[in-house]
């Protein structure tokens, strides 16, 4: 026990030793404590790492254990030691006392810091990059949140948990292929599957965290994971160049440019970033940083503000949508970590997510943290995404080498010693690391004490979901909706009169639609629902008859011709029999060129109708002049078709009215007696009418099937007839010459 040299520390691996106090950070698979070294009464921090919850696999857990513990830089977080408990691994680290850049911006600097503050936190974390990038390792997740600030402005780089070696080889190698981080934060060759990716990973990382130490969140962080990729792929490298970004200076926009660069080679290394000017006139934190925290209530109470305020979001945000989410992110998590994820099926699907604001939108970013909210949530609801790990994986072996763990026997083992022992450590270091040789004993502690005080609380406390199943396009939809960070959108839209939701899904829809979507109309209040379904159409075919027309009445317009000015016609008063007599008219599917009007059967349904008309017309064998009127009664039936579904429609509108107005039932002074009886007319009349609507919808789907197909034919045969037309022209044209 006690300090070693180079500041080493001895610290035991007995979970009786620590006392877990408040919980001060989360991340995707690990839940961080402040924490009581009870032999010292040192105030160190606890990451008790789920190994369920993991992605890695032990091997990569050890290395991580191993590469903090042989880590000898002032700006990287090191561990003292670690060790498993159960189902976790512990890692001893010294307490940050002022947590995350991200935790700070959450809770007192949304909109970022300013760059002066920005150039030493950066200065600091690129020296940690050095440092390690010197060392062979490669970071993989550098980004706000694991930038570690102290009280006295100490700012330390933290989390290896993703961290690999550049000099490993084989299987290790490989796992470089493996997509590991957040994705926001990830360079474009870390995405592409295939081209593998190096250090330089981390610099354009760095570059994504100038960027959210600047606006206070990172590039596209509103968007779905897989709108992300994509961007990060497709687009132009985000930058500051924006009308916010003014105040910014030219150095530190060069800075940052030159990291984000897609191509890998032409990104410097962290050593030559470091002599940049940006950094050349970098303050000491202690100068900078530490003026921040001043007044800020301790890391754990604001901890818990933003458990709370992050848990208040997403009860606002309700399911299924935040359910739907977090099984989107998990699921992108658990596909792409994998590494078994199809690029292409992934840009498909993004491509699907509703690009509501696109880039332009997106240069002017206005909401900040939604998305790490969010991301910490959906993150939390991740489980059991690695392999879970078998008491003979977590056979943890020691060996000559001491790379390997000490042999704990089994997972059933409460407690496995994952520390190297001296000529491990040795070993080590001819690998990498700079540090002094007084590394540890192995000790293999195989306690079955129950933990006293230890046991980590987030791991059964926290509603962390397990979410799997494959990626649905439906989902990215849903979750495109429910847009990250786009909660306070999402209320004012749900406020939106069914007028204007109507309107917003024309704009979404704007070809034929298929059928309607029953369910969200019977339970929307509106007219106005049924009749998007085939707003496109209507919008294609307005235009073409706005000549005339005076006054529009969902898809109908009131024409000139045969209508008094301000003389209302309400819809439910269209005669049924005919369209034409009626003033009001199909807006524009009838067009001008309605010549006659002898009618068809009314028994022939528009399809048989219209298969006979395009036969007609596509065997050239009946003139124009005889297909008109067939043509004309095809859209009659449509049009009556319409009509009906919109009586259909008044109808059940009515119904509700009348029983949100009479409360269901009619009025009548109370009588217990008659109670029984009024609530037996009641659900009876209720479920009469519930049978009714079950009856309509499915007659309304029908109609709507055959009115679609009806509307393709339609084209078809204005197609076909059009060049009918020519011909017929042409023939006469040529008759007439022949004359
Ligand atoms: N030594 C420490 N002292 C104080 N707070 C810490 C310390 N280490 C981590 N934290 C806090 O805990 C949070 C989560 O820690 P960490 O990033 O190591 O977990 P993780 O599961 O690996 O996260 P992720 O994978 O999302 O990056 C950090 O963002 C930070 O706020």
């Amino acid at each position: 026990m006690g300090k070693m040299g180079n500041g080493r520390r001895n610290f035991s691996a007995n979970p009786t030793d620590y006392k877990l106090l408040e919980e001060v950070g989360y991340g995707a698979s690990a839940t961080v404590y402040r924490a009581i070294y009870l032999p010292t009464n040192e105030v160190i921090a606890v990451k008790c790492l789920d190994l369920d919850r993991c992605n890695s696999n032990l091997d990569d857990i050890r290395k991580e254990a191993q590469t903090m513990r042989l880590i000898d830089h002032p700006n990287v977080v090191r561990a003292f030691c670690s060790f498993v408990v159960e189902r976790c691994l512990w890692v001893v680290m010294p307490f940050m006392a002022d947590g995350s850049c991200l935790h700070l911006m959450k809770v007192a600097y949304p909109d970022g810091f300013e760059e002066f503050v920005i150039a030493s936190i950066l200065k600091e974390t690129l020296k940690a990059l050095e440092y390690l990038h010197r060392h062979g390792h490669i970071h993989r997740d550098v980004k706000a949140g694991n930038i570690l600030l102290d009280n006295n402005g100490v700012v330390k780089l933290g989390d290896f948990g993703v961290s690999a070696c550049m000099f490993d080889k084989g299987d290790r190698q490989r796992s470089r292929n493996t997509f590991v981080g957040t994705p926001c934060w990830m360079a474009p060759e870390v995405l592409q599957p295939g081209s593998g990716y190096d250090f330089k990973a981390d610099i354009w990382s760095f570059g994504i965290t100038a960027l959210e130490l600047a606006h206070g969140h990172a590039p596209f962080s509103k968007y779905p994971p897989m709108k992300v990729l994509l961007m990060t792929i497709q687009n132009a490298p985000p930058g500051l160049d924006y009308d916010r970004d003014k105040k910014f200076s030219k150095s530190f926009k060069e800075m940052v440019a030159m990291c984000l660069v897609k191509d890998q080679t032409k990104r410097p290394t962290a050593e030559k970033l470091l002599k940049h000017s940006f950094f050349k006139h970098a303050k000491p934190p202690e100068l900078t940083v530490k003026n921040l925290l001043i007044d800020l209530p301790p890391l754990w109470d604001r901890v818990k503000a933003l458990q709370l305020k992050d848990a208040a979001q997403l009860a606002l945000k309700k399911m299924p949508s935040a359910e739907q989410e977090a099984i989107s992110q998990s699921e992108y998590k658990r596909g792409v970590s994998a590494w078994n994820f199809d690029l292409e099926d992934l840009k498909a699907q993004a491509s699907l997510v509703q690009d509501d604001d696109d880039l332009q939108g997106m240069k002017e970013e206005d909401e900040t943290m939604s998305l790490y909210v969010n991301h910490k949530d959906a993150s939390s609801s991740r489980s059991n995404l690695g392999k879970p790990i078998s008491a003979n994986e977590i056979d943890c072996r020691g060996s000559a080498s001491g790379a390997e763990l000490s042999n704990s026997g089994s997972l059933n083992t409460k407690v496995v010693a994952l520390e190297p022992d001296c000529d491990s450590v040795s070993q080590e270091k001819s690998v990498a690391f700079e540090k002094d040789g007084s590394g540890y004993e192995p000790v293999l502690s195989t306690s079955d004490k129950d933990m006293v005080q230890g046991h980590p609380k987030s791991q059964t406390g926290k509603s962390r979901q397990t979410q799997s199943g494959p990626l649905m396009p439906n989902i990215v939809l849903t979750h495109s909706q429910s847009e990250r960070g786009r909660l306070h959108e999402r209320c004012v839209t749900e406020n939106q009169s069914a007028t204007e939701k109507g309107k917003r899904d024309v704009r979404r829809a704007p070809s034929f639609s298929g059928p309607l979507m029953l369910p969200n109309r019977a339970s929307a209040n509106s007219l106005s629902a049924p009749i998007r379904s085939s707003g496109g159409f209507r919008d294609s075919l307005e235009d073409k008859s706005k000549g005339n027309v005076v006054q529009i009445k969902g898809r109908f317009s009131v024409t000139s011709e045969n209508v008094e000015l301000g003389k209302e016609i309400p819809l439910c008063t269209v005669p049924r029999g005919s369209s034409q007599g009626s003033p009001l008219r199909k807006s524009a599917s009838v067009g001008d060129w309605l010549l006659d009007s002898r009618p068809v059967p009314i028994s022939q349904s528009p399809k048989e109708v219209s298969t006979n008309v395009s036969n007609s017309v596509s065997n050239n064998a009946v003139p124009t002049s005889l297909l008109m009127p067939h043509l004309q009664n095809l859209f009659q039936q449509t049009s009556l078709q319409q009509d009906l579904i919109m009586n259909l429609l008044n109808s059940l509108q009515l119904t509700e009215v009348v029983d949100g107005q009479t409360g269901k039932s009619p009025v009548q002074p109370h009588n217990p007696e008659n109670d029984a009886t009024v609530e037996t007319a009641a659900s009876e009349r209720e479920r009469l009418l519930l049978i009714k609507i079950s009856e309509l919808q499915a007659r309304m789907i029908n109609l709507t099937d055959e009115l679609t197909a009806a509307k393709l034919k339609h084209i078809q045969l204005q197609q076909q007839l059009n060049s009918a037309c020519g011909r017929e022209e042409d023939k006469s044209r040529r008759g007439e010459r022949d004359i």
